[in-house]
């Protein structure tokens, strides 16, 4: 349905964007049968009225890096309705790309669902790396990094602390790719502990760590897990601790436009560590896991840990929680966090993240618009920016490639 080649190439005088996609191809995914983009390495504003495949696009970027992306969809439901099953097998998506930025040279990357997986098993995910299949996700971070902003996020700040920490392990992914893989196994044991926990509810009860039996029965299989939420858990924790000091710095050396930020972190584990070595601190909350159990048992959670903490955000100048900013400011604030990670991470891993700004620009005004289109300029960071009016877009005209979606196509 649609195969759109040869989007303008920015002035290649520009400074060298890094993490940058170049070539982008879509097979089946969301609203596309197949789409092909070739774009220099800066910014790329996507323009075109509502439902022209704009954050479909942002999507399939972001599954270029470890996790749901930024919808944070089941596998199956990405996969284009009505798409034809190849050889007997399911029907299935797929994103290639080629990215540039690794000092070893450009990398393909491709990401997708696994092709026939039967309905009703679990989706399985496919990741290729120069062509080769690998074995999870989280090499992907090695290759790309991204950050997201997109209108779902729009109430991170008013709502829930899960989804500060899914922003806050984001960042941290963005930095340190192995992070995925340590929140992964302390989600799995976290799961696995209250499953347990459950199924031997009442076994409990009385029982404290390292008697060895419960009721008669072997107590190991809770020590092992426990063992794990301690280790990865103080991990994470750590992760978390050092990436929120890094941009703390960040944010207080930011004079722009952008409200001025502040960071923090609200949590047990996060607080061990500022007093006492991360062995410690794992001896610490094995010891607290172990006395919770009976507790944890009757609420089927964990007390303590690094899925109970919380990212505190506040505007500086005007000492206000961000929760009861203006959605305006909220929004500025974001950026203003996204920038500032941009610039720890470009010192850290010596290039900027791929951003992905899903509408994030109508709710800019004029000066910050402005402020943005040269944030980006001076990071060398490759934005993709959507909008419905190309008329927002003037400040970035000299640096990004303007591409019109309708209806799933590319116009020229
Ligand atoms: N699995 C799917 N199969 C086919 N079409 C899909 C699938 N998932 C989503 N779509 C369609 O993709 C279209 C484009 O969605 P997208 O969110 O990219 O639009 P957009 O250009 O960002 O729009 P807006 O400006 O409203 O945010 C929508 O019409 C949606 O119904």
């Amino acid at each position: 349905m649609i195969d759109g080649v040869g989007a303008p190439r920015a002035d290649a005088s520009r400074p060298r964007a890094a993490s940058a996609v170049t070539r982008l191809t879509l097979t089946d995914f969301r609203c596309y049968a197949r789409l092909r983009l070739e774009v220099a390495p800066a910014p790329v504003v996507l323009t075109g009225p509502n439902g022209a495949g704009k954050t479909n696009v942002l999507e399939a970027l972001s599954l270029l890096t470890p996790g749901r992306g930024l919808r944070g969809a089941r596998l199956g439901e990405i996969t284009r309705l009505g798409a034809p099953a190849a050889g007997g097998r399911g029907a299935a998506w797929a994103v290639a790309a080629t990215v540039e930025g690794d000092p070893a040279g450009p990398v393909t990357l491709g990401s997708g669902l696994e092709p026939g997986t039967p309905a009703g098993a679990p989706e399985r995910r496919v990741v290729r790396i120069n062509g080769e299949t690998v074995r999870g996700q989280a090499a992907l971070g090695f290759h790309i990094g991204a950050l997201w902003l997109t209108p779902a996020m729009d109430g991170l700040f008013r709502e829930g602390a899960g989804g500060r920490r899914r922003f806050l392990d984001r960042l941290v992914i963005a930095l340190d790719p192995d992070h995925a893989g340590r929140a992964a196994a302390h989600a799995h044991a976290l799961r696995e502990r209250a499953r347990l926990l459950r199924e031997t509810r009442g076994e409990t009860r009385g029982e404290t760590r390292g008697e060895g039996r419960v009721n008669g029965r072997d107590a190991s299989w809770l020590d092992a897990l426990e063992d794990t939420l301690a280790r990865h858990g103080v991990a994470v924790a750590a992760a978390r601790r050092d990436l929120v000091a890094r941009l703390a710095d960040a944010l207080a050396a930011d004079d722009g436009p952008f409200p001025r930020a502040t960071v923090a972190l609200d949590g047990t584990v996060e607080g061990w560590l500022g007093e006492m070595p991360a062995l410690a601190a794992e001896d610490r909350l094995r010891a607290a896991l172990a006395d919770g159990r009976r507790t944890d048992a009757e609420t089927g959670g964990a007390a303590v840990g690094p899925h109970r903490s919380d990212l505190l955000v506040r505007h500086a100048g005007r000492d206000l929680p961000a929760a009861l900013c203006s959605t305006g400011e909220q929004k500025a604030m974001l950026i203003a966090l996204t920038l500032a990670h941009a610039r720890v991470t470009t010192r850290a891993r010596g290039r900027p993240p791929l951003l992905l700004l899903d509408e994030v620009v109508a709710h800019l005004d004029a000066t910050r618009r402005a402020a943005l289109a040269d944030a980006l300029a001076t990071l060398g960071a490759q934005a993709w920016l959507t909008g419905t009016d190309a008329a927002l877009f003037a400040d970035f005209a000299d640096q990004a490639q303007i591409l019109r979606l309708v209806d799933g196509n590319l116009i020229d």
